[in-house]
């Protein structure tokens, strides 16, 4: 008998455990899974999410919510979860009336709900390992990315698909938007911040130099998006972009996210020539979003199969991250997490 049965929750002591990329990556066997489309699966469960704040309204109105589907995606295999506040940021919420404060402890929560459901799946998953209910390994200790929009998710027009800022923007101004909540998602604890959807080499330039001007004790990922599988969406070079992060020490991965998945292979290997940072690609499912309709066009898409049938490609490209963005769900996380489980 080498086991005790009957451990109680509150005695319970959570082993020592780690919380780096690559740390997760050498845990994993070198590719984890992350997580899925997260607006997408609020929507699922009957959001109404139209709403310049997006996703980030359910942190006002559904906070419960959120940690459903956070705790979806954890059960699915993924080994990063990205939190609610996307399209989270101080001038959203006070343009809904509410205070810097009240806006800030919005952003906190957004950390705080995605910590609280990793530490009590994880928590679980030990006891049943230890118990001897579930086996030891299928699940990695999750890390939890705060999630970053890009300037053009804030201004919710469409142009985080355009990177099409207009003749005035600068560098500073791009600085000046993200840099208090940079830093306030960085005090509520995270373990990375997670740029995501960032469309041209303009707001990279931003957020390399303002991560290393803040000093921040949180490592970063930096993710782009592309609609022609060379460029990012704004037509500047994508390794352009990733040589810029590549540059910066504060960034721990490098990626490509909300783009169809056909173009995932070649970004992969171009953006490979110019750093040895991880990858991480987390692709839509390839459907269409019309920021006209505010909607995405069904029937270009593909199937949570042919989306994996992808994933040995990638990771042989040397995709060591791999999840998905808009449109997909637990299934096909909990598939790409089953994939990379069998190789
Ligand atoms: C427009 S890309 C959206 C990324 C965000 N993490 C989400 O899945 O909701
Ligand atoms: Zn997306």
């Amino acid at each position: 008998m080498g086991r005790t049965m009957d451990v109680q929750e509150d005695t319970f002591e959570v082993p020592e455990t780690f919380n780096t990329v690559t740390e997760l990556l050498k845990q994993a066997g070198g590719c984890v899974a992350t997580d899925g489309g997260f607006a997408t699966q609020l929507e699922r469960h009957g959001a109404d999410i139209n709403d310049p704040l997006w996703s980030a309204l359910c942190l006002i109105t559904m906070p419960d919510l959120i940690r459903t589907v956070h705790r979806e995606y954890l059960e699915a295999g993924a080994g990063v979860i990205s939190t609610a506040s996307y399209q989270a940021t101080i001038q959203g919420f006070q343009s809904r009336g509410l205070s810097v404060k009240e806006a800030e402890d919005l952003l906190q929560t957004s950390v705080r709900i995605a910590r609280e459901e990793r530490d009590r799946f994880w928590k679980e998953y030990q006891m049943k390992v230890h118990a001897g209910t579930a086996q030891a390994g299928s699940y990695q200790r999750a890390l939890v990315g705060a999630s970053i929009g890009s300037y053009g998710a804030y201004l919710a027009d469409g142009s985080e698909y355009s990177g099409d800022y207009g003749p005035s923007m600068t560098v500073e101004k791009l600085k000046d938007f993200h840099r208090r909540r940079l830093v306030v998602l960085a005090d509520a604890g995270p373990d990375l911040l997670a740029l995501e959807t960032i469309p041209c080499k303009l707001e990279t330039q931003a957020i390399v130099e303002l991560l290393d001007e803040e000093k921040l004790r949180i490592p970063a990922w930096v993710s782009f998006n592309s609609k022609d599988g060379v460029n990012v969406v704004s037509g500047d070079s994508l390794t352009d972009c990733v040589a810029l992060v590549d540059k910066c020490t504060r960034v721990v991965a490098v990626g490509i996210n909300c783009t169809p998945p056909r173009f995932i292979l070649d970004l992969i290997r171009a953006a490979r020539k110019v750093t040895n940072k991880p990858i991480v690609v987390y692709p839509n499912s390839g459907e269409h979003y019309d920021p006209v309709i505010k909607q995405w066009v069904e029937s270009t898409g593909i199937t949570d199969t042919d989306f994996v049938s992808y994933v040995h490609e990638w990771r042989k490209a040397g995709a060591q991250l791999i999840g998905g963005c808009c449109r997909t769900t637990p299934n096909t996380i909990g598939a790409i997490s089953k994939t990379l489980h069998e190789h």
